[in-house]
């Protein structure tokens, strides 16, 4: 029977990569997906000014929406300090259970907690659901469409402070328009463009840091 794209990942990742080692996990999607099939994930090129970012941030709690196969779920999670939660979510039952495997694979299922469900439903629970106060990070990485409306959730239900740091990937291509314009346009966040490719070519693409200054 056929496989799918994030089976395929996977199986790369149990071929390729060193339990519980999350640096090799990110090697061998990253070279399955340059070498043999081109996947969604953030990449390498973009990966690296992620890393940089969650360094600067060195954040407690960080949401990361749109888990896919959990590339940047791994990425993000080896660079924790100890005791720090991810909380990722991701819409789709079948990529969420290939992502709990790449997860466990790479070790870092302590600081992961991987939700199923959608960001519309989940962001206004998080208090409730998980004790969080306020996100430290958050990555969009989701449908492109969803990047404003849930912007102004995490504003809505108080789960911004001051400080707060937004990384979106895609801003360039598919594209969030009318999330730039939004989160440019606002006194209430400082925004700058890390310019890029989009992952495993040579397209332009970037990310967008905005600073929530409460
Ligand atoms: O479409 C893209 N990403 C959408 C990602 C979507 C992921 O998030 C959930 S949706 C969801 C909904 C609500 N809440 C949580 C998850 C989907 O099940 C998928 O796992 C994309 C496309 C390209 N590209 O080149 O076409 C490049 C990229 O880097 C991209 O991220
Ligand atoms: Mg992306």
């Amino acid at each position: 029977t056929q496989s799918t794209q994030p089976q395929r990942i996977l199986g790369a990742v149990q071929k390729n990569a060193t339990r519980g080692d999350p640096r090799s996990v990110v090697k061998a999607i990253d070279q399955y997906c340059r070498n043999k099939e081109w996947a969604m994930n953030v990449g390498d090129e973009k990966g690296c000014i992620l890393d940089s970012v969650v360094s600067e941030v060195n954040p407690s709690t960080v949401l990361e929406l749109g888990t896919y196969c959990g590339y940047s779920t791994v990425r993000i999670a080896s660079l924790l300090p100890p005791n720090a939660k991810l909380f990722t979510l991701e819409f789709n039952p079948h990529n969420a259970v290939i992502a709990r495997q790449v997860i466990a694979w790479a070790g870092v299922e302590d600081k992961v907690q991987l939700i199923e469900g959608a960001s519309g439903d989940w962001i206004p629970k998080m208090k409730e659901h998980y004790g969080v106060k306020t996100f430290d990070l958050v990555f969009l990485d989701h449908w492109k469409d969803r990047y404003l409306p849930d912007t102004k959730l995490l504003e809505e239900c108080g789960l911004l402070r001051k400080g707060s740091v937004l990384l979106a990937d895609n801003v360039i291509f598919p594209g969030a328009p009318e999330y730039l314009e939004y989160i440019r346009g606002n006194q209430r966040y400082e925004s700058c463009f890390f310019k890029s490719h989009l992952e495993y070519t040579k397209a332009l693409d970037g990310l967008e840091k905005s600073v929530f200054l409460g």
